[in-house]
């Protein structure tokens, strides 16, 4: 991609791309999740702080998890990333400790910054479960730490950078290819034992939908006006075709992009179509059988269990569609050796050279950078005002929004 040029200053050139540095911390941050049934509303209330979603969703929401015992899959998932996180940085002599905060519950963000700085770690690598662009999955985080450092006094004491957005990593898009593949031979053989072993395959990719005025938002404004959609939209659309090039089963089958989770009021619009919908469509036009990847999210957490495992398997089996849901990376030996990759190509080792040398990318729109520029990913406050955030040019609080 050819972005806009920053304004080089200390530090970074003018692709965004940061000099090598000695680390001393990686961060890794997640979404956090309820941990029993007492956890669900105050969680929620948590993620929807100041956004006004209506009770009757939180309600409905909370089924999610109270079917589940209260508890959402993603803190478990959270601590086996970080203990595979941890060997695979032994594994290649990588001695810097990985630190754990979430947004939305405990062990939280700013909790984890003062343990990590009470234990003398200075310069802070954050690596978060999020690998596209959007205020959700990318400015939400910078924001969330922009706040931290300065709510618990650590701004100027402690220096947090993050890794660049990963969607078009190979160890984020490899998992994939083989998940998917395998996914293909499993509806086959749905297909096949139902008598129908030619019936047409559809890949469905499904990520998380965004608010519209969200996605026109997502990334760089000069890289937005280049491409025919948005770029969070443009991101997925990039991944699932190196993912498909990858297969060469795959070669002609129909697939699409949809969308699943939308939440906040029906008058605001979200991305659509909605995986539901898409797939009574589907079926309408002959698809036999659907492979459901998905692609917006790294680990299989409540929303891919109960918006694609639960619901969309449901639809599938009301419009009598063969149906298998591809994994997500998770601790996929590949996504976690890509996350140390993406961890050394910022490290600076004992010459100030990065630990690997150059930017791996498997997707057209990638690499991304490592600084946002102004109003990447804006959202405009209900004050008018943006909010601090680390890893951007624009880090100053109470400046006007666009
Ligand atoms: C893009 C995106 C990702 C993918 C990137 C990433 O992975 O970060 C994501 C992930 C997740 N979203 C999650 C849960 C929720 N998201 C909500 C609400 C919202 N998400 C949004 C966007 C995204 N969300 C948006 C624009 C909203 C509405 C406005 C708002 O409130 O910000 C709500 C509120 C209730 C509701 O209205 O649905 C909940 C409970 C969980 C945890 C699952 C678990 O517990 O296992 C995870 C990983
Ligand atoms: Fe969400």
């Amino acid at each position: 991609m050819s972005p806009q040029a920053f304004d080089p200053r200390e530090g970074y050139d003018a692709r965004g791309v940061m000099a090598p540095k000695a680390y001393d911390a990686i961060l890794l941050a997640s979404f956090g999740g309820p941990e029993g049934q007492d956890d669900v509303l105050p969680f929620l209330r948590n993620v929807t702080a100041g956004r006004g979603i209506p009770d009757e969703r939180l309600e409905e929401v909370a089924t999610h998890y109270r079917a589940n015992g209260g508890i959402s899959p993603i803190n478990a998932q959270n601590r086996a990333l970080k203990a595979s996180m941890e060997a695979a940085l032994a594994e290649r002599g990588i001695t810097v400790p990985v630190f754990w905060g979430n947004r939305n519950w405990a062990p939280y963000i700013p909790q984890t910054l003062q343990e990590l700085y009470a234990a003398g770690h200075r310069k802070v690598l954050m690596f978060s479960t999020s690998a596209y662009s959007s205020y959700s999955s990318c400015r939400q985080y910078r924001e969330d730490l922009g706040v931290a450092l300065r709510e618990t006094g650590l701004e100027g004491l402690l220096e947090v950078d993050k890794v660049r957005q990963y969607f078009d990593h190979p160890g984020f898009v490899e998992p994939f290819v083989q998940g998917v593949s395998d996914s293909l031979a499993r509806v086959r053989e749905q297909l096949a034992a139902a008598g129908n072993p030619e019936g047409r395959i559809k890949i469905v990719f499904a990520t998380h939908s965004i608010p519209t005025s969200d996605a026109q938002a997502a990334g760089p404004r000069d890289l937005a006006a280049t491409l025919e959609t948005d770029v969070y939209s443009a991101q997925h659309l990039s991944v699932a075709r190196a993912i498909l090039d990858a297969i060469p089963e795959a070669s002609g089958l129909d697939w699409s992009l949809v969308f699943q989770s939308r939440s906040g009021s029906p008058h605001t619009p979200w991305l659509e179509p909605d995986i539901n919908d898409a797939l009574a469509i589907d079926r309408e036009a002959g698809v036999a059988g659907v492979v459901v990847v998905p692609l917006g999210f790294v680990s299989d957490h409540m929303e891919v269990l109960w918006d694609l495992d639960t619901e969309a398997r449901e639809t599938c089996a009301e419009l009598g569609l063969a149906f298998h849901r591809a994994p997500t990376p998770g601790t996929h030996a590949k996504f976690v050796s890509g996350i140390v990759d993406l961890i050394s190509e910022r490290l600076a080792g004992p010459d100030g050279a990065p630990l690997i040398p150059g930017r791996a990318s498997a997707a057209d729109l990638g690499p991304w950078f490592d600084v946002c520029r102004p109003n990447c990913c804006a959202k405009v406050m209900r004050d008018g005002t943006i909010k601090p955030t680390i890893a951007a040019v624009d880090s100053e609080v109470g400046v006007p929004a666009p």
